[in-house]
């Protein structure tokens, strides 16, 4: 892997026409990207294929989740589309048929384990007995047994996950955050570094770039993190 490509831009934005100019700023500053429901419903899927095709990597951030029939045909269509991270819900059989849906494809599956807005108040409100911790444990251990290639978690669960998939999965973690900026709405974060070497593959960085007076200078200090934290073990820290 590419050390640039361990930064994956959320291009959150709500027109083709500033997604646009975002790219044309940020430069050779990001070669990944995430496109999600906000890009995608105001038109930006044919500009995530283009941009696809223009040898940036997208990660399309759709967070399936339906019955499995539908879940499969929905990920064989995506799965010609040039993308390469798909986000499904990390339900069994939602996670089955994406697997299944993007078999003989390029096409990696991400399974959401635990939204990273939530904490353990919001799952006791949404009906779960576990505590967060415990709902990632279950479903790394189901997406593991599943075959899915990718987890999307927090950082905060980066490290122990490490230590239980080794090397066999991908790690990809949103709920980033370079040191001294705005949280958001997000609830388990970490810095660009810390993340990296607790055992993350890909970071997903939004609103601190995106929202950033100078995007193309924030895209790099976070590289520089990425690149100064890279290769330390989070075993070894
Ligand atoms: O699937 C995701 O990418 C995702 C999962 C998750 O648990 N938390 C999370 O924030 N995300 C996405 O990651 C991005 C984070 O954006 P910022 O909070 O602006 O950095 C958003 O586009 C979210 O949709």
């Amino acid at each position: 892997m590419d050390t640039k490509d361990r930064l994956i831009c959320a291009l959150d934005v709500d027109s083709v026409a500033k997604a646009e100019a975002l790219v044309i700023r940020l430069g050779d500053s990001v070669t990944f990207y995430k496109v999600g429901y906000q890009l995608v419903f105001n038109g930006g899927l044919p500009f995530a294929q283009d941009l696809a095709r223009s040898g940036k990597k997208i990660f399309l951030d759709m967070k399936l989740h339906d019955i499995g029939n539908t879940v499969s045909k929905g990920v064989e269509a995506i799965a010609r589309m040039g993308m390469t991270f798909l986000t499904v819900h990390a339900f069994p059989q939602t996670m089955k048929a994406a697997v299944e849906g993007a078999r003989g494809s390029d096409l990696k599956i991400l399974s959401v384990t635990v939204m990273t807005s939530y904490d353990d108040a919001d799952l006791v409100e949404a009906g779960y007995r576990q505590s967060v911790s415990e709902l990632v444990s279950q479903r790394v251990a189901q997406a593991m047994a599943l075959g899915v290639p990718g987890l999307i978690l927090s950082p905060e669960e980066a490290a122990t996950t490490r230590n239980r998939v080794g090397d066999t999965m991908l790690l990809v973690t949103p709920g980033v955050r370079p040191a001294g900026s705005d949280s958001g709405d997000q609830k388990r974060i970490m810095t660009p570094g810390d993340a990296i070497r607790a055992g993350a593959d890909h970071l997903v960085v939004g609103r601190p770039i995106v929202a950033a007076a100078d995007p193309r200078a924030v895209a790099e200090a976070i590289q520089a993190e990425i690149a100064g934290s890279a290769g330390v073990p989070a075993t070894l820290k």
